[in-house]
C-alpha cells in the first residue's frame, strides 16, 4: 500500500490532487518553511522531534521526544509532518527510522486529550493532521523503517503500520495493535486498510473485532510486526536492516508500486460503493421512519 501510495504520487496527477485534497497537506508547510540539510552528518530538533541525519549513508533517525508516551495531539503531528518534509525534500536522503525516545513506548496514539472537548475547527484541523501523517508516511519517496521500542496502540500502531519495515522490542510488556474498539471507537476505514496491507484480512478482522493488543511474539506471528530483537538493539537492527534495504535498485521497488496501486485503487472503489449503499441505506430508514 505504502508503495501503491508513492507510485501515485509520483506518476497520477489526478491522484495526487485528490490525496492533497484529504490530507490538507501544505498545512504543516505553511507553518514553518523546511530548510535543507547541508552538513554531512546533521540533528535537527523541534520540541517534540529529534532528526539525526547521516549523509553519508543517508539515512535519518527520525527520534519522538513527545513526553510522557509520545500522544500524537496536533502539535506533534503538526512538527512529524514537518519533519518527514525536510527529509522528504532532500534528495540525499533514502531512509527514514521512526524510533522513540521515550521509555516503554513508541506512540500511545491519538492524544485523546486533543479530541475531547475541543472546537470543531480544532478538530478538523487535528483529523487532518492524523490523515497527512498517515499519507506522507504511506507515500514517502524514502525507505521507512519503524523502530518500535516500546507499547504501540492505536494510532501507534497505525503509525508503525504505515512503514516499510517494523522492528519491535522483545519484551511481553509492551503491546501493539488497534484497540478502538476496547476504547468503544470505530477504527475509521483506513486504519483498517492499512492492517489489512499488513497482517491480511482475517486477522484484521479478529483485531479489530475484539480490539486486540498483541505481545510482541504474538504480532511477529501474525505479521504485525516482522522482527523481534532485544530492547537494547532495536535502533541498531534498524539501521543495519536500511542498508539492506537500500541497496536494492529503486527501479524494481517501483516496479512492485505497480502491483500495489493496482490493489490499492480496487479497494477504494470498493470502500467509495460501500459508502454510496451505506448513505442510501441511511436515507431509506429515515424514510421509512417518517411514514
Ligand atoms: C478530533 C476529532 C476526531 C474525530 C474522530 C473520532 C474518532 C475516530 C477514532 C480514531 C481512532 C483512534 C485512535 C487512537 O489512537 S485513540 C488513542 C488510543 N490509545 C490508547 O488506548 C493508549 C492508552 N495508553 C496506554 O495504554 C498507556 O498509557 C501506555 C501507552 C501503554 C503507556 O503506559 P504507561 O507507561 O504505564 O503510562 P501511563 O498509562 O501511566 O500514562 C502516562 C501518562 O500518559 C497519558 N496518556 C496515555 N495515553 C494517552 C493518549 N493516547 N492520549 C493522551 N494522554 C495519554 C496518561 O493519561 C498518563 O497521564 P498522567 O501522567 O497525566 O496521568
Amino acid at each position: 500500500m505504502k508503495m501503491a501510495l508513492r507510485a501515485c504520487l509520483r506518476t497520477k496527477p489526478g491522484l495526487t490532487a485528490l490525496l492533497s485534497q484529504l490530507s490538507c497537506s501544505g498545512h504543516a508547510a505553511a507553518r514553518r518553511a523546511p530548510a535543507l540539510v547541508a552538513q554531512r552528518s546533521s540533528s535537527s530538533t523541534s520540541q517534540k522531534i529529534k532528526v539525526d541525519f547521516d549523509q553519508s549513508s543517508g539515512v535519518a533517525v527520525m527520534h519522538m521526544q513527545s513526553p510522557p508516551v509520545n500522544s500524537l495531539s496536533l502539535e506533534f503531528l503538526t512538527d512529524v509532518c514537518i519533519a518527514l518534509e525536510k527529509l522528504e525534500m532532500d534528495k540525499s536522503c533514502r531512509g527514514l527510522v521512526v524510533t522513540s525516545s521515550q521509555p516503554k513506548v513508541f506512540s500511545a496514539g491519538l492524544d485523546i486529550l486533543d479530541m475531547y472537548g475541543k472546537s470543531p475547527e480544532h478538530c478538523a484541523e487535528f483529523w487532518k493532521a492524523v490523515q497527512e501523517m498517515w499519507l506522507k508516511f504511506y507515500g514517502s519517496n524514502m525507505i521507512t523503517i519503524a523502530a518500535v521500542n516500546g507499547s504501540s496502540p492505536a494510532g501507534g500502531c497505525l503509525l508503525s503500520m504505515t512503514c516499510d519495515y517494523r522492528i519491535m522490542a522483545d519484551n511481553p510488556r509492551y503491546s501493539i495493535g488497534l484497540n478502538e474498539t476496547k476504547l468503544g471507537i470505530v477504527a475509521p476505514f483506513w486504519f483498517k486498510d492499512t492492517m489489512v496491507n499488513t497482517v491480511g484480512h482475517r486477522a484484521t478482522e479478529m483485531a479489530l473485532q475484539l480490539g486486540l493488543l498483541y505481545s510482541p511474539a504474538e504480532a511477529l506471528k501474525i505479521g504485525l510486526v516482522d522482527q523481534l530483537v532485544h530492547e537494547d538493539q532495536v535502533l541498531t537492527t534498524a539501521t543495519e536492516t536500511m542498508t539492506k534495504w537500500l541497496a536494492i535498485p529503486g527501479i524494481l521497488n517501483i516496479s512492485y508500486t505497480c502491483h500495489f496501486f493496482h490493489l490499492w485503487c480496487c479497494n477504494l472503489v470498493c470502500t467509495i460503493c460501500s459508502c454510496v449503499c451505506q448513505v442510501i441505506a441511511a436515507k431509506k430508514i429515515h424514510l421509512s421512519q417518517d411514514f
